[in-house]
């Protein structure tokens, strides 16, 4: 515990205000009652369970944000939002916010997370780079039946909000840089049936990359880099995420790629770990990553509060994320990235497939649940065994995880 005076001072101190920070007050309370803990996050929110966001919260009409909030009354946890930490001492075990007031801490996790990357047009009134609740509000606003909505990017954010807007009364026009939506991560029979599931829903697809764009009182206009110009009541942005490690970098924390952690998620400096999004973390199985899904940041979260509060477990949680499109759904364990090889498993009235991703060297590094449930285990288990007993022919994984 930091022996400095400072304005404040609290056992453990968390710094950000999404999922992993929630998550991490669990972990330490877990271990620890009654130690003192201090959530600084710089958005107005307190978290929320962010896949509601871009799902639920467009799709169950008696949904309210409220109720994706995480962090409940028992919690006995001081929570400060609109309070931005300008700066980290890890020697001195204390940081400052933004208002210049000092905190001291015995513990610290570094929950920053990430933020949309920004290109070709600047986030503003029309123009929502889509991520917290805050975005969620003003694309509420923003999102009248009957208004023209352009969506920018066709990752996770771009077809899943696309998807929500269209079952919303909302005409939506989205650009995508590839021929096929979620192109990079869904073999090209999916990306082709969720593209087209997409244009069934009346979504217009644009192929296309975001150049540059304006926007005024009224409306705003993109223009791609093939000159195509697209106007539109307001713009959804979704082109990526940047690591949050500004904080970590200054107080001379290792940052590679996110900020460096080892098994038990502690950073270089004493007392000092990361979690979620923000984290390059060592997975046992598949190597040094980043995660940018909830389920991580739940679980690193959950994990690095346990640390935090003196547990030496090593946090072994395979990567998961779980995505809807309209009637269909799909769950991701390990690495799911269409460089790898891809071999599909249908069950045979073709209502569900397995995809396996793996190396040319025959060890499984992910699995997509496509409509397939109740087999992430499964998943998890092929993952762990062709890491030690590699398949020699990816045929080999018929019937592995049984579809349907
Ligand atoms: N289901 C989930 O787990 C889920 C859902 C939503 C968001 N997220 C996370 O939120 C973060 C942000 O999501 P995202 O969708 O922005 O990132 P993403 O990386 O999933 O997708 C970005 C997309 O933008 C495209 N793109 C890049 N530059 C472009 C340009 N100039 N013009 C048009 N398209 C361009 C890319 O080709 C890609 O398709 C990610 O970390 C993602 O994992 C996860």
């Amino acid at each position: 515990m930091n022996d400095q005076s400072t304005d404040l001072s609290y056992d453990y101190v968390i710094v950000g205000a999404g999922i992993a920070a929630a998550a991490a007050v669990k972990g330490i309370r877990a271990l620890d009652e009654t130690g003192t803990v201090a959530i600084f996050g710089a958005e107005s929110d307190a978290p929320v369970y962010r896949p509601d966001l871009s799902k639920t919260l467009w799709l169950e009409a008696d949904k309210e944000l409220g109720d994706s909030r995480l962090l409940d009354d028992e919690t006995s946890v001081t929570e400060r939002y609109g309070a931005a930490v300008a700066s980290v001492a890890p020697t001195e075990h204390q940081l400052s916010l933004a208002d210049g007031t000092t905190v001291g801490f015995g513990k610290l996790l570094l929950a920053t997370g990430s933020r949309p990357r920004v290109g070709g047009i600047q986030p503003g009134d029309r123009v929502v780079y889509y991520r917290t609740a805050a975005d969620y509000r003003r694309l509420r606003e923003l999102a009248k039946p009957g208004a023209h909505i352009a969506v920018v990017g066709g990752g996770y954010i771009g077809s899943e909000i696309a998807a929500a807007l269209s079952q919303n009364d909302i005409r939506v026009t989205l650009v995508v840089p590839d021929e096929l939506v979620l192109q990079h991560m869904l073999p090209e029979s999916l990306a082709r049936h969720a593209t087209e599931a997409l244009q069934a829903h009346g979504v217009t697809i644009v192929h296309g990359s975001l150049d540059s764009g304006s926007a005024s009182d009224a409306d705003v206009t993109l223009q791609l880099t093939d000159g195509t110009e697209i106007t539109a009541d307001a713009a959804v942005v979704g082109i990526g995420a940047t690591p949050e490690t500004a904080l970590a970098e200054a107080a001379g924390i290792g940052v590679d790629n996110g900020i460096v952690v080892d098994e038990t998620l502690r950073t270089g400096a004493a007392d000092v770990y990361a979690a979620g999004d923000v984290a390059s973390y060592p997975d046992a199985l598949l190597g040094r990553r980043r995660v940018e899904h909830a389920d991580a940041a739940e679980s690193m979260g959950e994990a690095a509060g346990r640390s935090m509060a003196g547990a030496v477990d090593a946090y072994t949680h395979t990567p998961f994320f779980w995505s809807d499109l309209y009637d269909d759904g799909y769950e991701a364990i390990g690495e799911t990235s269409t460089a790898l090889v891809t071999f599909e498993d249908w069950n045979d009235d073709r209502t569900a497939v397995v995809v396996y991703y793996l190396t040319d060297a025959g060890k499984v590094r992910g699995a997509l649940l496509w409509n397939t449930w109740d087999s992430v285990p499964k998943a998890q288990a092929v993952i762990a065994e062709t890491a030690s007993t590699p398949v020699s022919d990816p045929s080999e994984l018929k019937g592995r995880i049984p579809p349907g």
